[in-house]
Parts: structure tokens; C-alpha cells; sequence
């Protein structure tokens, strides 16, 4: 499974890594009172002990581990919404990765949120590649104060920078590498939106943690909940599925037909 790891991150809490999938919770960007892409990706997740650790199931083809994430007294200053947040992370012997995230609130008000899961993937050079799946749909242009338009009839692509909130979007989409021949395919439930996001040569210079070239070997292709937050009332949880799986090209047709589940 190709998801990127920058070569000049950095990994020194509190800052977040530059590459994987970090989680970006509870607020997804920066339309909000918090920092960037909210909290989560910068604090220290516990293992869950209500479930084994680490396990294979039944027929040995899956790994898992279940996280979970409680506020810190400082993340209740800025966000004072008590919750347990569980993540499953499942490899397949296959190499497909799955992320299961479920957010209960535990508080006694009703509380707000958005989301993504960050996944950088890792192209071969980001002018090869398409991604299917989001043509005619809506998108809210981060790079126009939020500008909503509507994408035109062909498969995305790149030849600047982008940073886009697709709306509403199908719950399978297809990342296609011409140049290698291969296909992630992305699942999600429970995230309406797809978010885009290449920083091309300008903004990549103005990053600390990120080589002046390396915009030419990834994608963030985000499954999330940005433009509308999700509401949880006392009591009530929310689950969030991301599956991706890497597939020959030739292979890849069909995919983008199949309803999105995990
Ligand atoms: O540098 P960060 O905080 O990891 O964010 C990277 C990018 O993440 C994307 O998801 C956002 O749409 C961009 O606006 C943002 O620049």
C-alpha cells in the first residue's frame, strides 16, 4: 500500500506528521476556532483495551489494531466537548488498509464536528495522474475563500496547485497512475466529501517540512465530513469507514460501480 511519507517530515510532537493519514478531528481545515485539522493528529492515541490489541481474525487474512482517544484537559479548553474516540486500523494480507473511526459523545450537551481522514498517496508524477469518480459534482475551492463551482465531465487532473472540497461526492472514487500502471481505489461511509489537495512547486517551497519537489510524488485525496459538521447528541455516536486498495489499472474497471462497503 503506497500511502507517503514525506521525505523532509518531521516527527517531533506536538506538530503532526507530514505524510500517512493523519486524523484530522474535530474540526477538519481551518474554518473553525481550532488549529488546523483539529487536535487529534497530534496527540498520543492509547490501545484500546476493551479489544485485543492486536489480533488476526478467523481466516488470518486481516490484521487489526483498535486505538481509542480521550480529550486532554488542555484539548477541553479549546474544545469542551467531552468524547472516546475508537479507531480500527485493519491490514489485509492483500495489503488493503481499512480505518474505522467511531466518535461517541460522552458529554452531557449535544456537540459538532468535522473530519477527514489525510491520505497522502504516492504517484509516480502527480502530472499522470486522474482521479475518477468526481466529475459534474460540486466543489467548494479552498484557494477562492471557499468559491463553490461545479467540476466539468472529465476525470481530474493536475497541472497546479489544487485544493478542493468535492461535495457530496459517490462513495467509491478511483486515483489512477497512468505512469505505474496502478489504481487506488477509495472507499468510504459516512464521509459526504473528497478533498483534493496538491500544494504544487510555489506553496511547496514556503513548507518547512516538505522537499521543493516532492509535490511531484503525492495526492491527498481526503475522505471527510468538511462541509457540513456532523452533530452528535448525548449519548449518540457517528462511525466514519476509509478502505483503500491499490489494483492494476487494467484491472480497475468496475470499481467505481460497486456501492462503497467495508
Ligand atoms: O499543512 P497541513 O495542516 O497538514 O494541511 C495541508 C492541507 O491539507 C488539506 O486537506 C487542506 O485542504 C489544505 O488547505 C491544507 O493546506
Amino acid at each position: 500500500m503506497s500511502v507517503v511519507l514525506d521525505v523532509q517530515a518531521v516527527f517531533k510532537p506536538p506538530k503532526a506528521m507530514r505524510g500517512g493519514i493523519p486524523i484530522c478531528f474535530p474540526q477538519f481545515g481551518n474554518s473553525g476556532t481550532l488549529e488546523q485539522h483539529g487536535f487529534a493528529r497530534n496527540r498520543i492515541w492509547a490501545l484500546d483495551e476493551e479489544h485485543p490489541p492486536l489480533y488476526q481474525n478467523d481466516n488470518n487474512s486481516k490484521s487489526s489494531v483498535d486505538l481509542i482517544l480521550k480529550p486532554l484537559e488542555d484539548d477541553l479548553k479549546c474544545w469542551p466537548h467531552c468524547f472516546e474516540y475508537r479507531l480500527r486500523v485493519s491490514l489485509s494480507k492483500d495489503g488493503d488498509l481499512s480505518l474505522v473511526s467511531r466518535v461517541r459523545n460522552v458529554n452531557g450537551k449535544p456537540f459538532s464536528f468535522s473530519f477527514g481522514y489525510h491520505t497522502y498517496l504516492s504517484v509516480s508524477d502527480i502530472s499522470e495522474v486522474r482521479i475518477e469518480g468526481l466529475e459534474t459534482l460540486d466543489y467548494l475551492d479552498n484557494l477562492s475563500q471557499r468559491e463553490r463551482f461545479t467540476e466539468q465531465g472529465d476525470a481530474i487532473t493536475f497541472e497546479s496547485e489544487v485544493d478542493r472540497v468535492y461535495v457530496g461526492s459517490p462513495n467509491v472514487i478511483a486515483v489512477l497512475d497512468h505512469e505505474k500502471k496502478r489504481t487506488f481505489v477509495i472507499r468510504k461511509e459516512g464521509l459526504p466529501d473528497i478533498v483534493v489537495w496538491n500544494p504544487w512547486e510555489k506553496k511547496s517551497k514556503t513548507m518547512v517540512d516538505f522537499g521543493d519537489e516532492e509535490y511531484k510524488q503525492m495526492l491527498c485525496v481526503d475522505a471527510a465530513a468538511a462541509e457540513r459538521p456532523i452533530t452528535l447528541k448525548p449519548g449518540e455516536e457517528w462511525t466514519g469507514k476509509l478502505e483503500l486498495s491499490e489494483v492494476p489499472s487494467t484491472n480497475c474497471s468496475g470499481h467505481l460501480d460497486q456501492p462503497g462497503i467495508i
